[in-house]
């Protein structure tokens, strides 16, 4: 009782949200797009400010918008702990680097690295072709009915086979797990992780698991548990294979995190239930920030003509007249244009709008305001990536705005899309080259081109999101696609929308 008054005496300093706005996010908690319009409308009301709070029960929730007070909270040593809400995520992916902390998140991220080591990650492009290209082959009949879709199922599967066959094994059939239904499982967890952010009796664990949402999310945690565990079941056969047969492990020609893990003695010392927090981790943190940042990528290039016409000239000057070669790392890294073009997207619809810290001392910030001990503190980064004091005509898409002499002297905390700090995103080169990868395959087969339905998006600035876990298009990535050229004939696959 004392630690809440003292957190409510010093909250009391924080611009909090009028009745008003209580009320509508009482009747906005079931839908996502009403409580994003909510979040989006009390941001812009409290953006001179830079900070508002909301208390959902006993817990209470302080939202920064200021570069610098970011900064000063995820630079800032004393504060190790993640907020609560990821205590939720690690129901569903159990006690791995985004969730821990302290002494165990520095021996763990020590173990994980190497994982994104160069060296690794340069086996990566050929693995994302391979896949890119499957994606390239199932948009086909997209293509040839020429009618607008959503991308999204087609990229939610992409990006689940990029990473298992990264993480886990390199030659495996994930079609074949199901993949539509783990994404969806995943879908309804992140969506149920949500809702019980904002209804304060679901904050406990007792309430929650006496309700009926406990039921749906334990179901999705044990897809998911199942699709690792057969995963692992696969990668631990393959090895078997591989080391009976003479060779020593597919690790020196692909390497997957499990490899990695199992050839370095820190990563070989990990326990089975370690190895199993840690790939479902990187699984839900890979697919989960990956799949929505590329849905976004497409959209906006199919919005933009202009746009996408300079990123297929630079695939030529970078491919020339072999446009079908396999990227090398270094290909990837001359894709200079397109590059700014993920980092423009990713400024203007970041796929992981917010994050979050539990404050475990009072600590003042450069705003002025004082957070409380115990307070749960989101950096919520649509805010300071669309403030005109970094970012001029932000509602305006213009990839240039990343190019060296434009952002010099940019406050380095006012574009957060991979984190900041110590905890920020270990994936963020394994993400650019999986989107930079998939961009290239996808625009060297087909024209993206707008939805075009009544409703849609004509213009990048009509794009309208929903805040989940990861943030969404509200209607979907919906497009239409046209065949550039003929390619050659390849397998005949399943339409995962179909499935
Ligand atoms: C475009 C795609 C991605 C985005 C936007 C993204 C975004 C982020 C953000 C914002 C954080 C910081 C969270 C925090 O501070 O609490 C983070 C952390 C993390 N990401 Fe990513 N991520 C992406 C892709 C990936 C990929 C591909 C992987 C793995 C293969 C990955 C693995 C992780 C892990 C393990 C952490 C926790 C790091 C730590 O706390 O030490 N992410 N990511």
């Amino acid at each position: 009782a004392a630690r809440l008054g003292h957190m409510w005496a010093l909250a009391r300093h924080i611009p909090g949200p009028r009745l008003e706005h209580l009320l509508r996010l009482w009747r906005a908690r079931r839908s996502p797009s009403r409580v994003s319009d909510l979040f989006h409308d009390v941001a812009q009301e409290q953006h001179e400010r830079g900070i508002f709070k909301f208390w959902s029960g006993p817990v209470l929730f302080v939202i920064l918008m200021r570069a610098d007070d970011m900064e000063c909270v995820l630079t800032d040593k004393r504060v190790t702990e993640k907020s609560i809400v990821y205590d939720f995520l690690g129901t569903l992916m159990g006690e791995g680097l985004l969730h821990l902390s302290g002494e165990r998140w520095r021996r763990r991220r020590r173990i994980v690295a190497p994982f994104f080591s160069p060296d690794v990650l340069r086996r990566f492009p050929a693995v994302f072709r391979e896949r890119a290209d499957v994606l390239a082959d199932l948009l086909d009949e997209r293509a040839r009915d020429g009618r607008a879709f959503d991308v999204m199922p087609y990229v939610g599967q992409a990006v689940t086979d990029m990473v298992c066959h990264t993480v886990m094994a390199t030659d495996m059939d994930t079609r074949a797990l199901e993949d539509e239904g783990i994404a969806r499982a995943m879908n309804n967890a992140f969506a149920i992780i949500l809702y019980r952010t904002f209804n304060p009796w679901f904050l406990s664990d007792t309430l929650f698991k006496l309700s009926a949402f406990y039921a749906y999310f334990k179901r999705s945690m044990d897809l998911f548990d199942a699709f690792t565990l057969h995963l692992l079941g696969v990668k631990r056969k393959e090895r078997e294979a591989a080391q009976s047969g003479g060779k020593r492990t597919a690790a020196r020609t692909k390497p997957t995190f499990l490899d990695v893990m199992l050839d370095t003695s820190e990563g070989a010392a990990l326990s089975d239930a370690e190895l199993l927090e840690e790939t479902k981790t990187l699984i839900t943190a890979a697919t989960g920030g990956s799949t929505d940042a590329l849905c976004f990528v497409l959209l906006c290039i199919s919005l933009r003509q202009d746009v996408q016409d300079k990123i297929v000239q630079e695939l030529s000057d970078v491919f020339g007249d072999d446009p079908d070669r396999v990227a090398t790392m270094d290909d990837l890294r001359h894709l200079e244009y397109l590059e700014r073009v993920i980092k423009e997207t990713m400024r203007m619809f970041p796929s992981i709008p917010q994050y979050g810290r539990s404050i475990s001392h009072d600590m003042e910030l450069p705003s002025g305001y004082t957070l409380p001990a115990g307070a749960q503190v989101f950096v919520y980064t649509p805010a300071v990536q669309m403030d005109p004091r970094h970012f001029p005509e932000p509602a305006t898409f213009d990839p240039d705005r990343f190019l060296c002499e434009r952002s010099a002297g940019r406050h380095p905390y006012s574009y957060l899309p991979f984190g900041g700090g110590a905890h920020t995103c270990i994936g963020q080169r394994y993400a650019l080259m999986q989107i930079k990868s998939t961009v290239s395959a996808v625009l060297r087969r087909y024209r993206l081109l707008p939805a075009g339905e009544i409703g849609s998006p004509a213009d990048i600035g009509d794009v309208r999101t929903n805040l989940l876990v990861t943030q969404r298009a509200r209607g979907g990535y919906r497009m239409r696609l046209r065949r550039r050229r003929r390619s050659p004939d390849r397998p005949t696959v399943q339409d995962p929308a179909e499935c």
